[in-house]
């Protein structure tokens, strides 16, 4: 019998829906009110190894709808020479990195919204899933929207911004922090 700990609980507000015609293309709304603090839903992710995002994820559209996801590496770190001369011990200790990650679900259709953001996500590294939360309360029929951050990689329907940095819009997503 599976104990607590093998489980992840999922929980999804039961009144969302997508929109398929917004501005944004996509987009979640409730068709009832939601209240502050609520959770949305909670998204299990597919974790990328870097390698593939490199090679075939980047050149996809599944690239924009990627979330950056700190990992360990354990790759062995290179053996150096102490000032003493001594060889200094090589670290095995594991290397924190960042490698990307698919949310599925809902998670993957929040669009961004600078100004009217009504949804917090927080990543839950150790059980492999986002948790989705109302910032506020929200009306029935309101978009339901998180932040990517300033730079963005597309035009957004709400500003006409566009990025204009190198910074990708997956690093921006990675930057973003979250109410509890
Ligand atoms: C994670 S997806 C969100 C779901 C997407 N709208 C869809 O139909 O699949 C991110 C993409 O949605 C669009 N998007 C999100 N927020 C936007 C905004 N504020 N303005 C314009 N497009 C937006 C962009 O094309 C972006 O690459």
């Amino acid at each position: 019998m599976a104990t607590i700990t093998d489980e992840v609980k999922l929980e999804r507000f039961p009144h969302l829906y997508v929109k398929l015609d917004t501005p944004k293309g996509r987009g979640v709304f409730s068709t009832a009110p939601i209240c502050k603090g609520t959770i949305l839903d909670i998204c299990p992710v597919l974790v990328l190894p870097p390698d593939e995002i490199t090679r075939h994820i980047e050149h996809t559209t599944l690239n924009h709808y990627t979330y950056n996801w700190p990992s360990h590496s354990s790759a062995k770190h290179e053996d150096s020479k102490q000032p003493n001369g001594q060889l200094e011990q090589s670290s095995r200790e594991p290397r924190r990195t960042t490698t990307q990650a698919i949310v599925l679900g809902l998670g993957s259709m929040f669009n961004h919204s600078r100004l009217h953001q009504n949804v917090a996500w927080q990543r839950d590294l150790e059980r492999q899933v986002v948790v989705y939360r109302a910032l506020r309360d929200i009306a029935a029929d309101e978009e339901l929207c998180i932040s990517y951050g300033d730079r963005l990689t597309f035009k957004d329907a709400e500003q006409d911004g566009v990025c204009t940095d190198q910074e990708s819009e997956i690093e921006v997503l990675s930057r973003i922090e979250l109410e509890p």
